[in-house]
């Protein structure tokens, strides 16, 4: 089997990864995101590489953004500890945006698939690399604070906060971890058919 076979077949994503990993490894990473199929090349894609140091200027953003919108401390508060614990379980984050295209020529749903296409290639380069990561959202993903902190436009997404590093020592794929084959994968003729036929 060729190794990319088996390091898509073993992947495992790491919660938590204390080692950092160099700028040149990153881009190469991001270079395999941007392979992802794309329909008619919107190209509609965006990352932003943080690193631990940028927290502390995440969280200072956030609060600015909140003053001016005069949101209430407990969102702040929120967002703050959510990047705090974010930070906590790994040395680089990049994050996935997508800014997605309303004129029509491709529906959403296919630039939200894009969008993950080339995050699962990021996250395969990563392990090919010798690297780990895990793929997150939570409430971050989904705050109007850390968009507007970002300086993100209202047609943007964040699909992903893609938790970066390198570990000392994997911790290996459980065995049977992985859905059976049988349970997700049909031939036609064991379909049962509509009341049509
Ligand atoms: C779009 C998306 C968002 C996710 N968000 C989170 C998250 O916020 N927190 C979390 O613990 N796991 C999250 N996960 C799941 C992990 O990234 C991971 O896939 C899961 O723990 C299973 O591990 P595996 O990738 O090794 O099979 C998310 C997965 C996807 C696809």
């Amino acid at each position: 089997m060729s190794d990319l076979i088996e390091n898509i077949l073993t992947r495992k994503s790491q919660p938590i990864i204390d080692g950092d990993i160099a700028l040149s490894d990153i881009e190469r990473i991001v270079q395999c995101g941007l392979t992802a199929p794309d329909h008619r090349a919107l190209r509609p894609w965006r990352y932003i590489l943080c690193s631990r140091e940028d927290c502390e200027k995440l969280v200072r953003r956030v609060g600015l953004v909140a003053l001016a919108q005069e949101a209430g401390d407990t969102s702040v508060e929120e967002i703050t500890e959510a990047l705090q614990r974010l930070f906590a379980t790994a040395p680089r984050v990049v994050i996935c945006v997508l800014d997605v295209d309303r004129s029509g020529r491709v529906p959403e749903i296919e630039q939200v698939l894009s969008a993950g296409a080339a995050i699962q290639s990021m996250l395969i380069a990563a392990e090919a690399m010798g690297h780990s990561g895990y793929w997150r959202t939570g409430k971050l993903a989904y705050s109007p604070l850390l968009s507007a902190a970002l300086g993100l436009e209202e047609n943007t997404l964040i699909c992903g906060l893609l938790c970066l590093g390198r570990l000392q020592k994997r911790s290996p794929l459980p065995a049977a971890q992985r859905p059976e084959l049988h349970r997700h994968f049909f031939n036609l003729n064991s379909m049962p058919c509509g009341d049509f036929i």
